[in-house]
């Protein structure tokens, strides 16, 4: 049996009276990598409740001294560096080199708001009044919820704690469970940085419970959730019947549009990084590639070349290109979907099979299919594993229309060397991230992320944007006397 993680409740580390516990098990092998706890319902409220505490005393501190603990949480989380990205292949897949980059941008996010508490908090506004100074000053919300996938258990959890806590809110934390061990031991850095207690909880259990009494809570003021769509819809009604500030990231179909004077080589490249990557479980994984007739058999031969060249094993190991898929769930889906395309009437030309392995790992080659229609589900439904549909069309404008055929509208990807063409998609394509000879997958901490219609509830993260979230705006106005 592995570690046991505990609650992090009003700066101590807890244990929970359910006396249950949910083991995290590697993908690759099956072993346990460590357990968290099923928490309470009251364990919950202990940890709103801690928030609420810790909040104004919190908010007084001011934004540059929030900011240099985050300085500290930065450092610390650099020098256990290997350690979480280990934990994090281990516990959800990504291969080690995905996985460290991931817990480097974690520490790059965590410098960058760091530093945002030093920047300003609000503007100076001419008044109609030539005697009066008006301005606005940004003020917390005050405890804000945090849930999260397990797809990014280190990127994602630090992209909203970051900012949540420099802007002067107080946090609860509840991880996906599947991914909970690596985001304990991110916690573990914030409390080394020396957080006041109550600022920061960390609370483990389903998220039927823990996660249902969170966002249900009429004790916090924010709630911030990356997840699937339907579980994001829960979240919207809750919040909305409580009058409680909120924010979705949800699901994703991206896709890729090839024209006839796109570089190849780099359409290529880039197809197979942004839908094999992470096993294709990335909100901004390519799901579906819109290509030119003319250029059609070229850019699929070197896309099967190039496919077959792929090895799928243990991301902890050095030749491995494409880890597992996180869980037994998402290995079931992914292959429930193959069926589902077979069935459809669309041609599988790579890939389609589990790959077996003597430690019985969740593993699913890299699989694409063609003569896919937008119609199909496998080019409606978000997969969420190492799948591409190829689509043929005609022409750049028909690619488009395909492209935006979707619920979803998170990232977008196009490639052509004709700057008329990348601008007209620019304008027409109904995505929040527009990608222009680049893959889908791709985010900068220092720019808004977010999608169009239900990928997200419009509103954006990372960057300056988040201030927008996790801040509410007082416009001051003095007068003299
Ligand atoms: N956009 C994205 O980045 C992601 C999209 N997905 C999509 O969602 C699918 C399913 O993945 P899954 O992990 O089940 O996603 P979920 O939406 O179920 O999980 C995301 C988070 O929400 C929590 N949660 C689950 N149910 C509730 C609830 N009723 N109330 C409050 N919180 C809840 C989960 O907790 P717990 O882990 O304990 O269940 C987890 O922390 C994937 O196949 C993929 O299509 C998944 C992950 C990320
Ligand atoms: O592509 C990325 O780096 C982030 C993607 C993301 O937010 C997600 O998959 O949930």
């Amino acid at each position: 049996m592995g570690e046991i993680f505990l609650n992090y409740i009003n700066g101590e580390w807890r244990e929970s009276t359910s006396g249950r516990l949910i083991d995290s098990i590697n993908p690759a092998n099956r072993d346990i990598v460590g357990s968290v706890q099923s928490s309470t319902i009251e364990e919950v409220t202990e940890a709103i409740n801690a928030a609420k505490t810790a909040k104004d005393e919190w908010r007084r501190l001011g934004q540059f001294n929030r900011g240099q603990l985050l300085y500290k949480a930065a450092e610390a989380l650099e020098k256990n560096l290997q350690d979480v990205a280990e934990t994090l292949t281990e516990e959800m897949g990504k291969t080690l080199p995905e996985a460290i980059g991931e817990t480097q941008r974690g520490i790059a996010i965590l410098r960058y708001y760091a530093s945002e508490g030093a920047r300003k908090e609000g503007d100076v506004i001419p008044s109609s009044d030539k005697d009066a100074l008006m301005f606005t000053k940004r003020a917390p919300l005050g405890v804000v919820g945090i849930i999260t996938p397990w797809n990014f258990p280190v990127a994602i959890p630090i992209w909203k704690i970051a900012p949540a806590l420099v802007y002067g809110n107080t946090v609860v934390f509840k991880p996906a469970s599947e991914a909970a061990v690596t985001a304990a031991k991110v916690i573990k850095c914030f409390e080394e940085a020396g957080l006041p207690k109550g600022v920061l909880n960390f609370i483990t259990g389903s998220g039927s419970q823990v996660g249902d009494a969170l966002i249900n809570s009429k004790n916090i003021n924010g709630i911030t959730f990356t997840g699937s769509e339907n579980t994001g819809r829960l979240v919207a009604k809750a919040a909305s019947a409580n009058g409680v500030k909120f924010q979705l990231e949800m699901g994703g179909k991206n896709p890729v549009i090839v024209l006839n004077d796109a570089n190849v080589n780099t359409a290529v490249n880039a197809v197979l990084s942004g839908a094999f990557k992470s096993t294709g479980q990335k909100c901004t994984a390519s799901s579906r590639v819109i290509v030119q007739s003319d250029i059609y058999d070229q850019f699929k031969s070197l896309l099967l070349q190039e496919a077959n060249k792929i090895t799928v094993g243990d991301g902890l190991l050095k030749d491995t290109w494409m880890g597992p898929c996180a869980n037994e769930s998402q290995y079931n889906t992914v292959l429930e979907y193959i069926q589902i395309g077979l069935q459809e009437g669309a041609n599988l030309i790579h890939g389609g099979k589990p790959v077996e392995s003597s430690t019985n790992g969740f593993y699913v080659e890299p699989t694409i299919f063609e003569n896919v229609t937008s119609n199909m589900r496998i080019a409606q439904e978000e997969i969420f594993g190492p799948v591409i549909a190829l689509i043929k069309v005609d022409t750049p404008e028909e690619a488009i229309e395909v492209a935006n055929d979707t619920q979803y509208g998170l990232s977008a990807s196009i490639f052509t060397t004709n700057i008329g063409s990348a601008i007209t998609f620019m304008d027409e394509i109904e995505a929040g991230l527009v990608r222009i000879n680049a893959e889908s997958a791709g985010v900068e901490l220092q720019a808004p992320f977010g999608g169009m219609k239900a990928s997200s509830t419009g509103t954006r993260e990372q960057g300056e944007a988040a201030k927008e979230f996790y801040t509410a705006i007082k416009t001051v106005f003095v007068k003299a006397e």
